[in-house]
C-alpha cells in the first residue's frame, strides 16, 4: 500500500502525518523530497532556490523521485508506506509544461509506479492566505497566494486523470475530523 498526502504549502500535511504514525506505528514512513541520502542533497538544492531554471528545478525533483521509488517504495511493496508528496506534487507544480507532458516525465521517474491512495487536503484561498501570514516563507511558498490554489487545482486534475484512489479533504476541518476521514480512507481500501 503507497499512500501519499498531498497538498499545497500550509495544507496541514505535517499535522496529520504526526498524527499518523502513532495510528499506524508498523508504517512506513517517508517524504519527497529528501526521503534518501541524495534525495537529502537534492532537496537541498531544488528547495534552496538556486537553480535559474525552472526546468532545472523540475529535474532536481524528478531525479529525487526516481531514487525515493527505487529505494523506498518498491524495497516496501508489502508494507504501509505513508509518503509526505508524490508525483502528484511534481506534476502540480511545474506548471510550466502542461500536465500531459509531465504525466510522462513522471512516470519515467516513477518506472510506472503509482500511489495506491491519495489524500489531498483542500486548502481555500482565505484559509491560505491566514495560514501563510503565520509562518516564515521558502521561496517557492513566497509566490503568492493566487500561485498556491493555481497549484491546488493542477494537483486535483492530476489525480482526476491519472485515476489513482483518492479522497479530497477540506483542510479547514478540525485537527480530530481529518485525522478520522484518513484513517478511515486507509482503512477502508
Ligand atoms: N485542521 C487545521 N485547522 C487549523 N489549523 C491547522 C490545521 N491543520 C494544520 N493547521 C496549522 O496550519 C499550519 C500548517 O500546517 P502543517 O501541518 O505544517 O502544513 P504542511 O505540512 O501541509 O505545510 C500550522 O500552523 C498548523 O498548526
Ligand atoms: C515534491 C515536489 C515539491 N515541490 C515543492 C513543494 C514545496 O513548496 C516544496 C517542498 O516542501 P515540503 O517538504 O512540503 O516543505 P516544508 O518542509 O517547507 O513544509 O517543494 C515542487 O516544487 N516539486 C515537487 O516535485
Amino acid at each position: 500500500m503507497y499512500v501519499v498526502i498531498e497538498g499545497i504549502d500550509t495544507a496541514g500535511k505535517s499535522t496529520q502525518l504526526e498524527l499518523l504514525k502513532k495510528k499506524f506505528p508498523k508504517a512506513t514512513f517517508t517524504k519527497e523530497p529528501g526521503g534518501t541520502p541524495i534525495g537529502i542533497k537534492l532537496r537541498e538544492m531544488a528547495l534552496g532556490g538556486e537553480a535559474k531554471s525552472k526546468i532545472a528545478e523540475m529535474f532536481l525533483f524528478l531525479a529525487d523521485r526516481a531514487e525515493h521509488i527505487e529505494e523506498v517504495i518498491k524495497n516496501n511493496e508489502n508494507k504501509i508506506v505513508i509518503s509526505d508528496r508524490s508525483m502528484i506534487s511534481g506534476i502540480a507544480y511545474a506548471n510550466q509544461l502542461d500536465i500531459d507532458k509531465l504525466v510522462e516525465l513522471n512516470l519515467i521517474a516513477t518506472d510506472n509506479t503509482l500511489p495506491t491512495h491519495v489524500i489531498l487536503l483542500e486548502l481555500t484561498p482565505k484559509e491560505l492566505k491566514y495560514r501563510l501570514s503565520l509562518k516564515d516563507n521558502d521561496s517557492i511558498e513566497l509566490r503568492g497566494i493566487d500561485y498556491l490554489i493555481n497549484i491546488q487545482n493542477r494537483m486535483k486534475e492530476t489525480i482526476k486523470k491519472l485515476n489513482i484512489n483518492h479522497i479530497f479533504i477540506d483542510a479547514s476541518l478540525k485537527i480530530e475530523e481529518i485525522e478520522k476521514k484518513i484513517e478511515d480512507f486507509i482503512n477502508a481500501n
